[in-house]
């Protein structure tokens, strides 16, 4: 006899996967994107700009390698669950300190298990990121029509503002790095430390460690600073994080602050959320976009050289092209779909990406952009 379902995906069109719930137990509402990297799964977890998502994996294998403290991207896993092919095993890894289903369970993170990924991914392409609910009950007993409804009318990610939510509650330094990692990459070890104001709408740890191996002194401030606030650390240069939500719900705070620091003659520079908002600031235009782009291996070409990175990314928003005034120059664009991938400000040392330059999960082609960011402090001083 088959084994009884513990858990069930309702998805607002009606479509219902089950399988066997891991981790914590209960329900929550979000939409569902799929991640097609092949490893880094804690790295995704803890990614915060996965909140208020469901991450469903393409590759079978997840939770085979554990969990370990230092891949952590933020104290505590923030997508809302997760979908995989198969059941998690027993972890098989070194550096393993912890069991993904024992480790969810504690954090509050649903997981459901035997699903058929491919059908689920097919179903995102075709239709595009579902909102969808996810229960996970031990005794099996789901309330399907009440689910699909939940699914149904919740409000989804436009117009949703979670960069307030996951960000830090009170400024402070971050201090840990790989120096000999940026310095393989050109910081030069006689450099005394750049003065860098990290933006923090859900910053993952390592793009402040990235900031720190490229010699930088960071200190972290919440996602509601103001301009003033900024400027009062004499920052050399400004750092905008990712995070999860609707770029454009942050209107009300980070895109009038960044407006008001473009004014002034300091190198910017930010990533995936960052790089929408301060498309915003300077007037251009944010998308939803039909299912994003989650993963470890998307082509994106510079247009400036005409190289080819192969980068991280995670975003379900997109700066529209069409939209950036005059002097903003798009610097990259993915090679899967010609969306918007970079920009830069003509003649001022502002710049960002919507893709993931620190990885992690993901190729390093892309570092060069924080030693870019190092070179433009390094100028201003000169
Ligand atoms: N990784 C990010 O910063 C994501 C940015 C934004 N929340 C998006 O989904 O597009």
């Amino acid at each position: 006899m088959a084994t009884k379902p513990t858990a069930c995906l309702a998805l607002a069109d009606g479509t219902v996967f089950y399988g066997q719930g891991f981790g914590a137990t209960g329900e929550v509402v979000a939409e569902l994107v799929f991640n097609t990297a092949m490893t880094g799964y804690q790295e995704i977890m803890t990614d915060p700009s996965y909140a208020s998502q469901v991450v469903t994996f393409t590759f079978p294998h997840i939770g085979n390698t554990g969990i370990t403290p230092e891949d952590d991207e933020a104290a505590d896993p923030v997508a809302s669950g997760i979908v995989v092919r198969w059941d998690p095993t027993q972890p098989s890894n070194w550096r393993a300190a912890g069991d993904l289903a024992d480790w969810m369970a504690r954090r509050g993170r649903i997981g459901i298990g035997g699903v058929d990924t491919r059908r689920l991914t097919r179903a995102i392409r075709q239709q595009g990121a579902p909102h969808v609910v996810l229960a996970h009950d031990p005794e099996g007993n789901f309330d399907l029509e009440a689910m699909i409804a939940r699914a149904r009318d919740w409000q989804g990610l436009v117009g949703l503002d979670l960069a307030k939510e996951v960000s830090c509650a009170q400024s402070y330094r971050w201090q840990e790095g790989a120096w000999e990692w940026g310095k393989g990459f050109g910081a030069s070890a006689e450099d005394r430390p750049f003065r860098v104001v990290a933006l923090d709408y859900g910053a993952k740890r390592n793009i402040l460690r990235s900031l720190v191996s490229f010699g930088a002194d960071v200190t972290v401030l919440p996602a509601t600073a103001t301009a003033e606030e900024v400027l009062a650390h004499e920052p050399e240069g400004v750092f905008l994080s990712n995070g999860p939500g609707d770029p454009a719900a942050t209107g009300e705070y980070a895109v009038p602050m960044i407006r008001e620091l473009l004014d002034r003659d300091l190198p910017i520079f930010g990533i995936c959320l960052g790089h929408q908002m301060l498309a915003l600031a300077l007037g251009a235009k944010t998308v939803k976009m039909g299912h994003g782009h989650h993963g470890a291996n998307h082509p994106v070409r510079d247009e400036e050289t005409g190289k080819v990175e192969i980068t991280s990314m995670n975003h379900g928003f997109a700066v529209d092209s069409q939209s950036l005034p005059q002097d903003v120059i798009e610097t990259h664009v993915s090679l899967f779909d010609g969306s918007n991938c970079g920009l830069r400000v003509r003649d001022k040392p502002v710049f960002s990406v919507q893709y993931h330059p620190e990885a992690a999960p993901g190729p390093q082609d892309s570092l060069y952009l924080f030693r870019r960011f190092a070179d433009s402090m390094r100028s201003r001083r000169a």
